[in-house]
Formats: C-alpha cells, sequence, structure tokens
C-alpha cells in the first residue's frame, strides 16, 4: 500500500479523487475501445469495498471481462484509471498481482498430472513461494476447495466443478487480499455451482474481498453482499445488494384462477405494467390504496385467492434501471 498522508489518515490519494482506505477496486471513467472500434467499458466508476463479496453483473457482452482485465493489468484502458489495492494498474501490476488470487476464463490445467501436482507446478512458478513448504500448501490449497481426497486423480478425470475448484486451489496457494472469479459457475451443473458458491461464501468469510462477475442475477444475490449492474459497457448501479433491491418497486402480485378477469379489471382501475401468468397476474403497483383494488376485483366477481405486493428483486431493480428484461441467455 501507499503511505499515508499525516493529514488523512484513513485516505490514499487516488489523483484527484479520495479513496477510502478500505476500498480494494476504484475506478474512475475507466474506458476501453478495442482496435476494430468496440467501445467495450465507457466510463466506468467502480468501488468495491474490502471484504465484501461483490458481484459484478451483467448480459454477455456487456464488458466485463474485458474490465477485469484492465483490472488485472492484462489490457492498457484506453482511458481513465484503474487501481487495485490502492495501487495504479497496469503500472504496479507486478507489486498488486501477488496479492490478487485470479481465475479468469477456466484455470490452465495439464489433464496427465494429477490435480495435485497440478498444484505443484502453479506453486513452482511462483518465484517467492518456497519450495520446502511447497507440499504443505498443496495439501491446504486442496483441503480448502475439498479436493484432498481427489487431490491424486488426472486433472482430465475432473468433473468441470472439480477443475473450477483446482483452479481456486491455485489462486489460494498463497494468502491474498482479493480474489478475482471471472463467471465461475459458468459451464457447471447445479451441483457444481452450489459447491463453488458455498466455497465463495467461504472463503469471503475469513475477510477476503471476493470479486466474482456473473451474468446470473440470482447467483448474485445469493452470493454477494454488493454488485455493480453493468449493461453494453456502462454502470448502470452499484451499492449493497439489499439496497439496490430495495431502491426497486416490487410486483402487485394477484393470485386467481380467474386471470383473464383480474387483469381486465386492473386495467379498467389504471394499473400499469400487467402480466398475466398462470396462477394470476403481476403488475406494477399502484400509487393508490391497495384495499380499493382488491374490493374492485372482488365486485366484478375475480375469485381472488391471494393479493399483495411481492419483495423487488435484484431482477427488479435491473428492469426498472434498464427498461430492459435481463437477459440470460449465451
Ligand atoms: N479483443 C477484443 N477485440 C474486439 N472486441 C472485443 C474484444 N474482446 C471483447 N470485445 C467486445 O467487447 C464487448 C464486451 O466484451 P466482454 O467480453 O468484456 O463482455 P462480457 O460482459 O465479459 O461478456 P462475456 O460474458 O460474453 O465474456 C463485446 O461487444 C465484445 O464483442
Amino acid at each position: 500500500m501507499e503511505e499515508l498522508s499525516a493529514a488523512e489518515p484513513d485516505m490514499v490519494d487516488t489523483g484527484g479523487a479520495v479513496l477510502a482506505e478500505d476500498t480494494v477496486i476504484a475506478t474512475r471513467a475507466l474506458t476501453k475501445r478495442y482496435r476494430g472500434g468496440q467501445l467495450a467499458v465507457d466510463g466506468l466508476d467502480l468501488t468495491v469495498p474490502a471484504g465484501s463479496v461483490f458481484g459484478f453483473l451483467g448480459p454477455n457482452g456487456s464488458g466485463k471481462t474485458t474490465t477485469i482485465r484492465m483490472l488485472m493489468g492484462l489490457i492498457e484502458p484506453t482511458s481513465g484509471t484503474a487501481r487495485v489495492l490502492g495501487q495504479p494498474m497496469p503500472r504496479a501490476t507486478r507489486a498488486v498481482l501477488p496479492h490478487v488470487g485470479a481465475l479468469i476464463e477456466g484455470p490452465a490445467l495439464y489433464g496427465f498430472l494429477s490435480g495435485r501436482d497440478n498444484l505443484v507446478r502453479y506453486d513452482a512458478a511462483d518465484p517467492t513461494a518456497d519450495p520446502r513448504t511447497r507440499r504443505t500448501r498443496v495439501a491446504a490449497a486442496l483441503d480448502r476447495v475439498g479436493l484432498t481426497a481427489a487431490g491424486g486423480k488426472k486433472a482430465k478425470a475432473y468433473s468441470l466443478g472439480m477443475k473450477q475448484r483446482l483452479g481456486l486451489a491455485a489462486a489460494l496457494l498463497q494468502p491474498r487480499r482479493l480474489l478475482v472469479l471471472d463467471e465461475p459457475t459458468n459451464g457447471l451443473d447445479p451441483q457444481g455451482m452450489r459447491e463453488i458458491r458455498s466455497l465463495v461464501r467461504e472463503l469471503a468469510s475469513d475477510g477476503t474481498t471476493v470479486f466474482l462477475s456473473s451474468h446470473l442475477l440470482d447467483e448474485i444475490e445469493q452470493v454477494c453482499t454488493h454488485a455493480a449492474v453493468m449493461a453494453q459497457g456502462r454502470l448502470i448501479t452499484q451499492g449493497a445488494v439489499a439496497d439496490l433491491a430495495a431502491g426497486a418497486r416490487g410486483r402487485l402480485v394477484v393470485t386467481t384462477p380467474d386471470p383473464g378477469d383480474a387483469a381486465r379489471v386492473l386495467k379498467e382501475q389504471g394499473v400499469t405494467d400487467l402480466v398475466v401468468t398462470d396462477t394470476g397476474v403481476t403488475a406494477e403497483p399502484p400509487d393508490r390504496e391497495l384495499a380499493e383494488l382488491n374490493a374492485a376485483l372482488v365486485e366484478a366477481g375475480v375469485r381472488v385467492r391471494g393479493f399483495g405486493v411481492e419483495r423487488a428483486s435484484l431482477e427488479d431493480a435491473f428492469v426498472a434501471l434498464t427498461g430492459e428484461g435481463f437477459d440470460v441467455a449465451g
């Protein structure tokens, strides 16, 4: 970390902006335009608090991987700045990366080597790793990701989930202040997803900041304390997951065996954004007494089995902010 100035004991100077010491990633107007002209990341201001499990959420192509590559010093931004662990990237890449465990685009593994020997190779490639304690480190990393029993198996015999866990073990050979995981559950079956998610929670519980990208809203809601939402290279919103969801209004949900009639009555009552489902109707909650609406439905002969406003989800927040559905295809 940089020297702290005496005047601002909790702050480091970020060149214009003042950055709290407990911010692990901070970008200012970070922008990447690829050579072909594609504007992949557009003026991104990202703030990742220390100790958070930070979800970087966006549909495919929204600029997540490009941002991560800039944060890791793998590519140069076109303009703007990125600081990781208080240091400018890519300038301080060599000083910063030893404190960062990264799993980007799947781990590179030797299929013919055992999981354990793959980790030995990773560890041996780290000039700061003491060879005398290598076996202990590798065993601890395998243990951490639940691969001790499978450690002697060839990596090519591993399931995709096991390969991801082995990649995480490689990222955990050294103590890290930050873990960066690009779509860590991509391609995994539900069981594999559950394993990786619970592992992420566990890793975060000892205070490591985890920055993970995902195109899955429910994943972010299940795992993350904070999130940033990207669309088409731009930041839509960021903050604590609970606050983001609270910022969006929930949905009016009417459960009824007469959804068509219910929709008609609600429309007559001025309710908007009606969606007819198998079990009833959902809509934008109107700014008026809900009991009156319920009464209007009952008076019209609609058999109302349930009536209320459901808590907003992160998905509602996304839809409210972008005016678009969240496309999870791909
Ligand atoms: N090397 C490259 N050269 C030119 N354009 C690129 C390059 N890499 C990505 N892009 C484009 O930049 C945009 C953002 O891509 P990026 O991979 O950062 O998005 P993403 O949110 O990570 O999506 P995905 O989950 O599909 O990787 C896309 O339109 C993509 O086609």
